[in-house]
Formats: structure tokens, C-alpha cells, sequence
């Protein structure tokens, strides 16, 4: 889970397979099942050390002591565990164990996300807990098996000066006067027993503890771990200036930042916390305009849904710009703090990476290929996409003006530079009870490639399954999660032209 790490991974300077890339979408799939295999193998290992507890308890041997963690012959199992190290962290990282889970389920994640991230932080005190449980040294191992090799004939001390000859190294059986005086200890049964041990020991068996081994297994996640929080918290200790806050239709407001050295690619992600909102609460928003050698302003577009955006835009009502790129000193001062973490990776930054992509937006999912749109409005060579199919379904025909001017824009340069064939633009408007256009004169081009209803997801990848014979295309999806799994299942179906769909579904939460 260490994102800073794996965004730098996602570079492509520095995975070369793309294949390997990918797999780096799947960090979060991997961690829960990882999580969710601790949980299971926690349950088997608990339950293996209460029936411990019941077998130190009835097989308590006063004999060794050392090597029976109950202090006397059936003590109670509970008082065993609740009095001892590993008892006691064990039930407080099983009780941890049971709040981070169940915490991380995907509808708390939904509902609050502060409750999973608030009980996913007991995760340091689960390590330390770790860390001390196996201190204890309840597991011993026998220290001295060459004099006491297991199953040897033990003379106790005072036995031992009575027998002539005896080896007080535990060397051969000497013979019957041994066999008298063990006939003291033995019945005749268990002397045949023990002969077969053919060695006498003298001394008495000793016990050590294990070394504890986990912080082998642990110290280094946890100390990269570490080391990745430190580098963030330093990172976004720096607030950002705000240099625009412009209000679009459907209750989307943007935002356009700048901060020092701050850098980041098409489809990365950063959150964002507000103190002014709630020093807690940080939230994932993607980037839809990153800095460029010439500009060094970032943006994003927050769609005003739920508590939080609804009392950040309340904050920042008061400074509304109308679509100005530079507030003034004095104004930029009233905006309140904000601080931002990131950018993280994710997988629209691979857009680049084909030489055919297809990206399919629903609503304001279309922010990550926004910032695609940017970089190809500054500047479309460089990179290996030759081709990019940019579908976006919308409810309200309002919705596609957050983004028209970017489409626009584009679509004249790719034309001037004769690149006509290069964006590929479909929009759709899902709920209208008639035709409807977008409302300007400079919309004509939108206005054109503007269909009614959902599309056709079939006959879409049909399509560029046709115009694209035998190539490999990228499908990039961010929107609600009927499209995810239509697009998902088109992607793992045949095609008749020999063209491979690759799915990589954008979602950082
Ligand atoms: N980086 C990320 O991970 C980001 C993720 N998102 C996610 O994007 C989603 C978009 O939210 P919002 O703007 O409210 O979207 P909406 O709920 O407004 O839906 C957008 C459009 O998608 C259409 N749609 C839904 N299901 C299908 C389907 N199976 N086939 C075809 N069209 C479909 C809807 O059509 P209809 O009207 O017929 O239902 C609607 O026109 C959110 O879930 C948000 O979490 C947003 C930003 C970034
Ligand atoms: C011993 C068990 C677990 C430990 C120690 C653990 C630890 C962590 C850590 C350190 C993070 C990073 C948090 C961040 O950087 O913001 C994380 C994130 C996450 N964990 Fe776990 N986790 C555990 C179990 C689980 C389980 C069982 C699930 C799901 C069933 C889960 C789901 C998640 C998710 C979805 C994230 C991503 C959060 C985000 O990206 O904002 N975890 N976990």
C-alpha cells in the first residue's frame, strides 16, 4: 500500500512491460486478500493456541516447570491466556484484526470513509503488538541434547554416586549393578523399555526460549511504510495556492491550483484536506488539468454530492472567479487552506501506453480523461497513442459543458495539424425526452458526434474492433459500475478481427 511508491513504479521509464504495470493496478485486490488471508490464518492460529492452553493446563509436570506455561496441573485455560504475553497481545490484535475488517468492508468504505481509514491506522499498533508477542518465550526448545539425549535413562544427582562405574557422561549401559539400582526406578517392563535407549544421562534436560523472528518478516514493510507516510506528510505539509474556482453546470465547481514543485502526470490522482472542513477528512479527487513545462497550474473538478464538497463549496462560494486564471493577491488569501497529498498513480496513466485507446466516461468519471485531453491539447506527438476513441455519457446535456471548450479546442487543432482521425469523439445524453444540442455556436463539432440514449456497447467495440485489425487496444472505463462490468465482460469476449481489448478500470477508492 505504499502509493507514492508504486506511482513511481507506474512510470514507464521504470516497469518497461506494461503487462507488469498493469499488475500494479491490482495493489489494492492483492493487500485485502493479503489482509483477509491474515484474518483467516489468525482464526486458525488462535484456535490453535486455546487448545495449547487446555493441553499446558491438564498435562501440567511439575517435573519441568519451565517448559509449561500453566503455573500448576488444571489451571484455568482463560486465566493462562489473560495473563500472559502472548495471550494478552494475542486477543488485542485479534480484536484490532476484527475492527480493521470489518471496517474495510466496501459499504463502510462508501458510506464513511473516515471510519475505515480512522480503524485501518490501528494497523501500527497491530505490528507493535506483533512485535512483543512472541517476547514471552512461552515456546522453548531443548538446549542440551547431547547430554540429555531425548528419551535417555535419567539418574538424578544422588543416584548417580551409587553406581559403579557409571559413565556420568551418558556413555554405554555399564552393566548390572546400573540395572540393580535402576530396578529401584523401573518395573521390569520399562527397564526393557529403556534399554533400548542404551544411554544413561546424568544431567537433566535444559530449555531455551526461540529467538523471536517476526520483526525479521516485518521491520522492512513497516519500516518502508513508514518511511512512504513520513515523505507524504512532509509532502503535503506545504498548503496550495488557489488561483481559480470556477462554477460549471450539474453542481461542478473546478478548482485551479499551484504549488511548489509540484508534478504530475495524466490520470493521476491527489487528496485533498481542507481544515476548514475537517481536519480528519482527506478525499481522492483526479486530476483533470496537470502542470506543464509552460504552466505550472494543476486543476480538479469536484461534482458537490455529499457533506463534505457541500460545506467546502460553501467555503469557497464567497471567491467565485469567472473563469479568470489569476486571482489577485488579496483574494487568493481569503481562500481557505487546503492541503494536497499526491499524485498517486492509477491506471488511466497508460492511455500513453497503447497505440489504440478507447476511454469511456460516465458523468463526472470523465476527470481522469480530462487530463489526458489536457496533454494532448499541449501537445499530441511523443507519445505511442495513435489513436484515441473518447466516449462520455452524460444524463444532463449540461454536463458536457464542463469539458466542451477542452473537446473543442482539441478537435480544431488535431484538424489544423491534419490529424483529423486522431480523437475520435462520441457523446451520449442518457435521459432526454427529445433532441437537444448544447447550447453555442462553437459546440457545432460536439453538437454533430452527440446521440441520444445509452450507447451501444456491442456495436462501439465492434467498431473499433474493425478499425483496428489485429492491434491491442486499451479500454480505460471511470463512471458508475453498470458500464465497468459491460465493458469488462466485451473486453474477455472474441472478436471476429482478431483485435484484443485490454480492461483497465480507473477507481481509487
Ligand atoms: N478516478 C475515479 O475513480 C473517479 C470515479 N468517479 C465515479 O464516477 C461515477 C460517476 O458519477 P455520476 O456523475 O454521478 O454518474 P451518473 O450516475 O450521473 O451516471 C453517468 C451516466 O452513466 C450512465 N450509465 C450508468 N450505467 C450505465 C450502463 N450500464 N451503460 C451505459 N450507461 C450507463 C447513466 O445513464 P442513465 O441515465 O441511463 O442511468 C448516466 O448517463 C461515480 O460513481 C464516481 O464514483 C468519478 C470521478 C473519478
Ligand atoms: C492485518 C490486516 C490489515 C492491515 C495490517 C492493513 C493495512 C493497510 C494499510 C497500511 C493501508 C494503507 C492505508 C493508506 O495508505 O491510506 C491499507 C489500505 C487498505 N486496506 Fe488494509 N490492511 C489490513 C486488512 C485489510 C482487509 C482485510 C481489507 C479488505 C477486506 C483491507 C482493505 C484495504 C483497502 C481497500 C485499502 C486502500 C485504502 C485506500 O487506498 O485509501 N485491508 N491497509
Amino acid at each position: 500500500m505504499c502509493r507514492t511508491v508504486i506511482g513511481l513504479l507506474r512510470g514507464p521509464k521504470m516497469v518497461l512491460s506494461r503487462k507488469t504495470r498493469r499488475m500494479l493496478d491490482k495493489h489494492k485486490t492483492f493487500h485485502a486478500a493479503c489482509g483477509l488471508a491474515i484474518c483467516l490464518f489468525s482464526a486458525v492460529h488462535v484456535g490453535a493456541h486455546v487448545l495449547n492452553a487446555v493441553n499446558f493446563s491438564v498435562n501440567y509436570n511439575h517435573e519441568f516447570p519451565s517448559i509449561n506455561v500453566a503455573r500448576y496441573k488444571n489451571e484455568d485455560p482463560r486465566k493462562i491466556i489473560f495473563t500472559s504475553v502472548p495471550g494478552v497481545t494475542g486477543v488485542l490484535m485479534v480484536l484490532i484484526l476484527f475492527l480493521m475488517c470489518t471496517a474495510s468492508t466496501s459499504s463502510i468504505r462508501t458510506a464513511n470513509y473516515g471510519i475505515f481509514l480512522h480503524t485501518h491506522n490501528l494497523f501500527f499498533i497491530f505490528y507493535l503488538l506483533l512485535l512483543l508477542h512472541a517476547c514471552a518465550g512461552v515456546l522453548k526448545y531443548q538446549s542440551n541434547l547431547e547430554e540429555h539425549p531425548p528419551g535417555c535413562l535419567y539418574l538424578n544427582r544422588s543416584a548417580q554416586g551409587e553406581v559403579p562405574g557409571a559413565a556420568a557422561d551418558g556413555g554405554e549401559f555399564p552393566g548390572r549393578a546400573a540395572r540393580a539400582l535402576m530396578g529401584s526406578f523401573f518395573s521390569h517392563e520399562d527397564m526393557s523399555v529403556h534399554n533400548n535407549s542404551e544411554k544413561i544421562c546424568t544431567k537433566g534436560p535444559t530449555f531455551r526460549p526461540h529467538f523471536p523472528e517476526t520483526w525479521l518478516w516485518i521491520s522492512g514493510p513497516l519500516c518502508l511504510y513508514c518511511a512512504e507516510r513520513l515523505y507524504r506528510y512532509i509532502r503535503s505539509s506545504k498548503p496550495v495556492t488557489i488561483v481559480a474556482v470556477i462554477t460549471h453546470p450539474c453542481d461542478v465547481v473546478e478548482i485551479r491550483m499551484v504549488k511548489e514543485k509540484f508534478s504530475a502526470r495524466p490520470g493521476q490522482y491527489i487528496t485533498l484536506l481542507c481544515p476548514s472542513v475537517s481536519a480528519l477528512e482527506t478525499h481522492p479527487f483526479t486530476l483533470t488539468m496537470c502542470p506543464t513545462e509552460s504552466k505550472a497550474t494543476f486543476a480538479i473538478h469536484i461534482k458537490v454530492v455529499g457533506d463534505w464538497t457541500e460545506r467546502f463549496y460553501e467555503l469557497l462560494e464567497s471567491h467565485l472567479t469567472a473563469g479568470t486564471e489569476i486571482l489577485p493577491k488579496c483574494q487568493q488569501r481569503k481562500h481557505p487552506k487546503i492541503y494536497v497529498d499526491g499524485p498517486f498513480g492509477s491506471p488511466s496513466e497508460e492511455v500513453f501506453n497503447y497505440q489504440i485507446s478507447l476511454c469511456i466516461a460516465g458523468g463526472i468519471g470523465v476527470t481522469p480523461f480530462a487530463s489526458v485531453l489536457n496533454r494532448l491539447l499541449d501537445s499530441w506527438d511523443g507519445c505511442k497513442l495513435q489513436r484515441l476513441y473518447f466516449v462520455w455519457v452524460c444524463r444532463d446535456i449540461h454536463s458536457f459543458l464542463w469539458f466542451a471548450d477542452l473537446l473543442c479546442l482539441l478537435h480544431r487543432k488535431l484538424w489544423q495539424e491534419n490529424r483529423p482521425d486522431y480523437l475520435n469523439i462520441q457523446l451520449y445524453l442518457s435521459q432526454t425526452n427529445g433532441i437537444q444540442n448544447i447550447i453555442g455556436e462553437k459546440y457545432q463539432a460536439l453538437n454533430s458526434r452527440l446521440s441520444i440514449g445509452r450507447p451501444q456497447w456491442k456495436l462501439l467495440f465492434e467498431e473499433v474492433a474493425k478499425s483496428s485489425r489485429g492491434k491491442t487496444v486499451g479500454v480505460f472505463c471511470c463512471g458508475p459500475k453498470g458500464i465497468s462490468k459491460e465493458l469488462h465482460k466485451l473486453c474477455n469476449s472474441a472478436n471476429q478481427y482478431g483485435t484484443t481489448f485490454e480492461y483497465n478500470k480507473e477507481s481509487f477508492t
